[in-house]
């Protein structure tokens, strides 16, 4: 297993997610395989390998120049490079672009994405290919060359004369001819939407498959490179490759089993002519074990630190339902034992090949201790735990410095000139020597008709502020071009400490000052019942609680079940379970920004800012003692004793709604079927764990769309009009937006749509 976190960790996110939970969308375009880009007679994923070749085509190992490296897309006008399925593949691909996943990178994905939906060999794919700046040499083969050319130009790239005959046949298994740029190889108005495939005339399915091998040398191939007036006009450039060694090679390429495994290496060779100044990883594999957005944060007053995010544990070698826990145990910074957190399953995604569950875990943890790194210990039926350690080294959290999410920000609204407004705000370790510093990856659209934004690194030192328990606030205001202002991402750096990968989407649209009570803006401002309570306590337990931490009130005792929990999530207080108290509870809820605390079975504790409509009040049950404290009740035997920040009531959560109109003039129109097959809006996409309707609005006007629209709770979608797309019911849009709860985001394959 690879060790966390390292640079493979993005691609290997768009690698492994495919469906579900966190997923992401880069198979969409290719399953099925013959999915086109919106007209017939064009295939997806036979434009996506042919990309990846051409871009190759132009190496020259001899020098050590070029190789996969993205600078095909400043080389699309030549007429080596005729079509439009380069533009189109590289407008897919520069929407994952970012500074943990090249163009290069992603075109070794999208080869290995599209055999894989096409029935192909599983490439293994390594990363840390470097982008060109700008356009390399010229010498991609094209079907007029002498057979001679073709073997000099291979061998430039690396390829010996038999591995050019499997590259080839390997590349021409799916796809085919387009008679409107190869007349003189297909002929107008001869093959059915004027696309002649290589191996299958009858254009039924299309297969990563030994077809064109075996029909070649069975004598009834019609592929078109090979037969027909190609050869009268000198352009059957497949018959001349295979028969180039007395069809030795594409003999053996007939047998299926020889076909895959030999693609599987020449592919792999194809994507790996890389310059020697690139050192390429290991081929990427999935985690067992991956930390998802980790992220520390220190609360006011200073004395504690937040620690919240998910653990993605792989499912396909023990499966989901037979897991019983999942546990975080964690180190001080001092390296002595911290305590252990507790998690909750939140989702479960897929790939090809694999399965993941998602475990959500929300910790607060004593600031002067903090933490340093932790263990994951996955439960499992049978009674076994298995301890996940990081190849010993544990799963690293860094403290010394951390971007603090809720004092920054990223303002929606643009200047005059474009611009907004992005105050990042981190919090350094005060005895930690040093000046933190901001190293901001954003990406600026090109001009002239390029379609790949250029990724530009600004270092932005930051200026200290004030001093909260151990650590020091430093902050930086910048302003960022809105266009793809939401597509940025940042490191916080002070020297090799590194808070890294944070998305410029995921801040909140407003900065908050340290210690201002955000949370309490969302209870009910309702001081007179908030007196009534506290006058005349409407329960027993009352009488055998003490006092609550400043500003929480009881709420009583509630009902509660394993299957279907009254509070959403599961907190990790600071001393863990045996120190637990009301009052603990309480401020640990509070720390992570809820405003319900409810405490169960003496050592439990779970925050939220409602209840679900399982949860009743109780008249029994709550009457174990706190394992902190022998004189407080701590809840029982699903039984929650439930407090109250600032007048906050056991409410259930309401419905979220979808608004009539959204900021940037956008009107609603009704919740629309969507599938990953037949996407209803594909001009632009974000994903984002703190969506609200607002933020998706100002993605897509500033991506010059006039259609949005909002899934899964977190997925945004922009589209230049909402086409013939199928109404459903209000009711099927009625996930919550992660950044607002009370506004609807679509569901799973339904779409919320605005237009303007
Ligand atoms: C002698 C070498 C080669 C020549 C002369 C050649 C030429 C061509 C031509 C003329 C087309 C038709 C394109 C269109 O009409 O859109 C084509 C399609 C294609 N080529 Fe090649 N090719 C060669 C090698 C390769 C290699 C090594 C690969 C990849 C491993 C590859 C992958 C593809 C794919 C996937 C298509 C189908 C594209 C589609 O259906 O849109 N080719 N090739």
């Amino acid at each position: 297993d690879q060790t966390w976190p390292s640079s493979i960790d993005e691609l290997e996110d768009i690698m492994f997610l495919t469906a579900g939970y966190r997923k992401r969308t880069f198979t969409d375009s290719v399953i099925p395989c013959e999915k086109s880009p919106n007209t017939a007679g064009r295939i997806n994923a036979a434009e996506w390998i042919r990309t990846a070749f051409h871009d190759m085509a132009t190496a020259d190992t001899y020098n050590g120049i070029g190789g996969l490296d993205a600078s095909l897309q400043f080389e699309i006008g030549r007429s080596e490079n005729v079509g439009p399925a380069f533009e189109t593949t590289f407008i897919f691909l520069q929407a994952f672009l970012s500074v943990r996943s090249s163009i290069s990178d992603l075109l070794a994905l999208s080869m290995y994405t599209a055999v894989r939906a096409c029935g192909g060999p599983i490439v293994p794919i390594r990363t840390g290919r470097i982008d060109a700046t700008e356009s390399g040499a010229t010498g991609v083969p094209v079907p007029e060359n002498p057979t001679q050319t073709f073997v000099a130009q291979f061998a430039r790239m690396g390829f010996n004369t038999s591995e050019m005959i499997e590259l080839t046949a390997c590349g021409h298994t799916i796809g085919g001819v387009h008679a409107a740029q190869f007349p003189l190889i297909v002929p107008v108005g001869t093959a059915k939407n004027e696309y002649a495939l290589f191996d299958d005339a009858t254009q039924a399915q299309s297969k990563f498959d030994h077809g064109v091998a075996r029909d070649y040398v069975l004598g009834n191939t019609t592929n078109p490179m090979v037969v027909g007036i190609a050869k009268a006009n000198g352009r059957d450039s497949d018959g001349r490759v295979f028969g180039v060694d007395k069809n030795v090679t594409i003999k053996a390429l007939a047998n299926p089993v020889v076909f895959h495994d030999r693609c599987k290496v020449v592919l792999q060779q194809m994507i790996d002519v890389v310059p020697p100044t690139v050192k390429l990883t290991e081929p990427i594999q999935p985690y067992e074990i991956k930390p998802v957005n980790p992220q520390l944060t220190l609360v006011a007053p200073g004395t504690t630190l937040s620690f919240t995010g998910e653990i993605r544990v792989r499912t396909t070698v023990r499966a989901a339902d037979k897991i019983s826990s999942v546990k975080l145990v964690y180190k001080n910074r001092d390296g002595e034992a911290g305590g252990s957190i507790t998690t909750t399953s939140v989702g479960a995604a897929s790939g090809f090949d694999d399965s993941f569950t998602f475990y959500k875990f929300a910790a607060s943890i004593d600031s002067t201790k903090s933490i340093s790194s932790f263990t994951v210990e996955v439960a499992v039926a049978d009674g076994t735990t298995e301890t996940h350690d990081n190849n010993g080294k544990g799963y690293p959290v860094e403290d010394s410095v951390i971007l603090q999410s809720p004092q920054s920000c990223l303002e929606i609204f643009t200047d005059t000139d474009n611009n907004r407004v992005l105050t990042i705000v981190a919090a350094k370790r005060t005895a930690v020597t040093g000046t933190p510093a901001v190293d901001l990856a954003s990406l600026k659209a090109r001009t002239g008709g390029l379609v790949v934004p250029m990724l530009t690194h600004s270092s932005l030192p930051m200026t200290a502020g004030k001093s909260y328990g151990p650590y020091t606030f430093y902050s930086v205001t910048t302003k960022i071009g809105s266009t793809l202002s939401l597509r940025a991402t940042f490191d916080v750096t002070l020297g090799t400490a590194k808070d890294v990968f944070k998305r410029t989407s995921n801040l909140p649209d407003g900065c908050v000052p340290f210690g201002s009570d955000t949370s309490t803006s969302m209870a009910p401002p309702t001081t007179t019942q908030q007196s009534s309570t506290t006058v005349s306590p409407p329960t027993s337990t009352s009488t055998t609680t003490p006092p609550q931490s400043s500003g929480w009130a009881s709420l009583g005792c509630y009902t509660d079940s394993t299957s279907s929990r009254t509070l959403p999530v599961i907190a990790s207080p600071a001393g863990g379970s045996a120190a637990l108290t009301n009052a603990l509870c309480q401020s640990t809820c509070k720390s992570l920004g809820y405003v319900l605390a409810g405490t169960e079975y003496s050592g439990e504790c779970y925050c939220g800012n409602y209840i679900s409509s399982t949860g009743k009040p109780a008249t029994s049950g709550c009457d174990m003692a706190c394992h902190g404290d022998a004189a407080q009740k701590c809840g029982g035997s699903d039984r929650l004793s439930l407090f109250g920040f600032g007048g906050a009531k056991a409410a259930v959560a309401p419905v979220p709604q979808s608004k009539k109109t959204v900021e940037g003039g956008y009107k609603y129109q009704g919740c629309y079927v969507d599938s990953r097959d037949a996407r209803v809006l594909s001009g632009a996409e974000l994903a984002d764990d703190a969506l609200t309707l607002k933020k998706c609005a100002f993605f897509c006007k500033d991506a010059g769309f006039k259609v949005f629209g909002v899934e899964y709770g977190r997925e945004c979608w922009c589209g230049a009009a909402l086409g013939a797309a199928t109404k459903v019911g209000e009711e099927q849009c009625n996930q919550a937006c992660g950044g607002d709860a009370t506004e609807a985001c679509g569901q799973g394959d339904r779409l919320s749509v605005y237009v303007k």
